[in-house]
């Protein structure tokens, strides 16, 4: 969540994380070279939901002006938290190039191409993050007993992701001995899901590519509206076979199988107000279709669903919440009727994709150790930007205020750093994200109605093309006979001398 450079007591109590991009001594942000400046960090401050009625309790809110007051804020062509970057969707040293990569269906990759993929998941799981680390106590307590240090430590990229989900759904602790409090979360459940978790992926991808030094490496996605209760892609080539041995494992022929995942013990979080750290443990848990004791989610959703909350106009609507009605958040989110009508039981699309996978990668402060996660947020992505292309919404779509805490329009996505707001990711990502998805979209079949307006008009068209070709047809061919007379007239003329017609020649 933080550079490296930055958790430092000293740089921590100064409250001004400004590094100099690499291999430039003493030119916080880049000022020197035009990249960007050290400024305050800009918050949300209007109001939100009545779901976390606390004040202050809580290192997230007002994200990150608990931890840092100042940042770089980078020029129009460069990002990253020293602005020793480009910004998404170029490259170049001055940053002048347009980039793009292509998200594809995993399904339709070559066996190379899938090979590579997994690879790429595995060395990320092994591969220190080279800036960021994540620290392990609230703030309260971040500083050891002797000033002098601080509790926070180096991770893998691909736990980092892991981790960065992990802190933004945790319950907020409350003190000894109490209950820690659950009416929140920074990135389900309000209509910051799309755009919180299309950051993530986005900060997945991009560690991935400077980890590969393949600046073209794209995710791909799983097609998860396929209906019926087989995972097409659990398969040793992919996301790994069912292991024989045991209902919830993975294969051993598959490297996930190798797996251990972070962020377990919630329980011991809650209770001790400690925070996970990049401790390892027990081996990823995945059983497809196999919840015995909830039927409703034995199956995957279907195509039909993606069809149908496609067509929903409203990005979100109040209460902003998991209880919205005819919200295309709450509905791709999955906690309405694919159509779009809350049901508290029902669960849809992507929440249904999750809790079909029965295991780790179900419940929220574990699920992106199964790496199927990344997939599955891949394909709710595509849908969200073809929502966006469709619906063209302006940014009245979005709720400044009154979303769940960390959803409004203007906060900051806890725990992204440098700080990055929903309404940065609210945008068409093939315009201003370097990224596309290869998806065919299915379109809706017709309804009754429609069907009959189609065909009513269809007949007024033969009617009126043949009504129009018909009397053509009379006036040309049938008029010859009923015309020769009068034509006819200027040849002839009556002779009053004899009472008789006169025909000329
Ligand atoms: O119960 C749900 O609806 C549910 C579980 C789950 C897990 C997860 O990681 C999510 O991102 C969402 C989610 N919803
Ligand atoms: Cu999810």
């Amino acid at each position: 969540q933080f550079p490296r450079e930055c958790v430092t007591p000293q740089v921590l109590r100064s409250a001004t994380c400004c590094p100099s991009p690499t291999g430039l001594a003493n030119d916080e942000c880049g000022v020197r070279t035009g990249r960007g400046r050290c400024m305050p960090v800009v918050v949300d401050w209007r109001p939100h939901g009545p779901q976390y009625p606390h004040d202050g309790r809580d290192d997230r809110e007002r994200w990150p002006l608990r931890f840092f007051n100042r940042t770089c804020q980078c020029n129009t062509k460069f990002s990253g938290y020293n602005c020793g970057r480009c910004r998404y969707g170029f490259t170049g040293v001055n940053c002048d190039q347009r980039i793009s990569v292509v998200r594809r269906n995993i399904m339709q990759m070559s066996p190379e191409e899938k090979r590579a993929f997994v690879n790429a998941l595995d060395r990320a799981k092994r591969t220190v993050h080279p800036d960021l680390v994540i620290c392990t106590r609230r703030y309260q307590e971040l500083f050891g007993l002797d000033g002098n240090t601080v509790q926070c430590e180096n991770i893998t990229v691909y736990n980092f992701f892991v981790w960065t989900h992990y802190y933004s759904v945790g319950k907020t602790y409350m003190g000894p001995g109490q209950q820690s409090f659950g009416g929140v979360d920074f990135s389900h459940e309000g209509p910051g899901f799309l755009t919180w978790h299309r950051f993530h992926l986005l900060q997945l991808e991009r560690d991935i590519q400077d980890m590969l030094g393949n600046p073209t490496f794209a995710l791909p996605y799983w097609n998860f509206a396929i209906g019926g209760n087989e995972c097409d892609i659990c398969t040793d080539e992919l996301l790994g076979a069912r292991s024989s041995f045991d209902m919830d494992s993975i294969s051993s022929n598959s490297v996930f199988s190798q797996w251990r995942v972070i962020c377990e013990d919630v329980e011991e979080y809650e209770m001790q107000g400690t925070i996970c750290n990049s401790t390892e443990g027990g081996p990823i848990r995945r059983n497809p279709g196999g919840n015995v004791a909830r039927p409703m989610v034995q199956k995957l959703p279907e195509n039909q669903d993606v069809i149908d909350c496609l067509e929903l106009n409203n990005f979100d609507t109040p209460p902003y919440y998991s209880t919205s009605t005819w919200s295309f958040r709450n509905t791709i989110e999955g906690y309405s009727t694919p159509q779009g009508k809350y049901d508290p039981v029902v669960r849809s699309l992507h929440n249904l994709a999750h809790l079909f996978l029965n295991g780790t990668g179900g419940q929220t402060h574990v699920s992106p150790n199964d790496p199927i996660f990344v997939l599955l947020h891949s394909f709710t992505d595509a849908i969200f930007d073809e929502w966006l292309r469709r619906h063209r919404p302006g940014a009245v779509f979005y709720p400044k205020e009154n979303a769940p805490i960390g959803h409004n329009w203007l906060y900051n996505m806890v725990p992204f750093w440098p700080p990055v707001t929903n309404a940065e990711m609210f945008v068409s990502a093939p315009d201003s994200l370097g990224y596309t998805y290869e998806v065919q979209w299915p379109t809706r079949p017709y309804t009754v109605s429609e069907i009959i307006t189609i065909a009513i008009v269809v007949v007024v068209l033969v009617v009126m093309v043949v009504g129009g070709v018909t009397s053509c047809f009379v006036r040309v061919y049938g008029s010859r006979e009923g015309l020769e007379p009068l034509l006819g007239e200027h040849y002839r003329h009556y002779s009053e001398d004899d009472h008789k017609f006169h025909y000329a020649a």
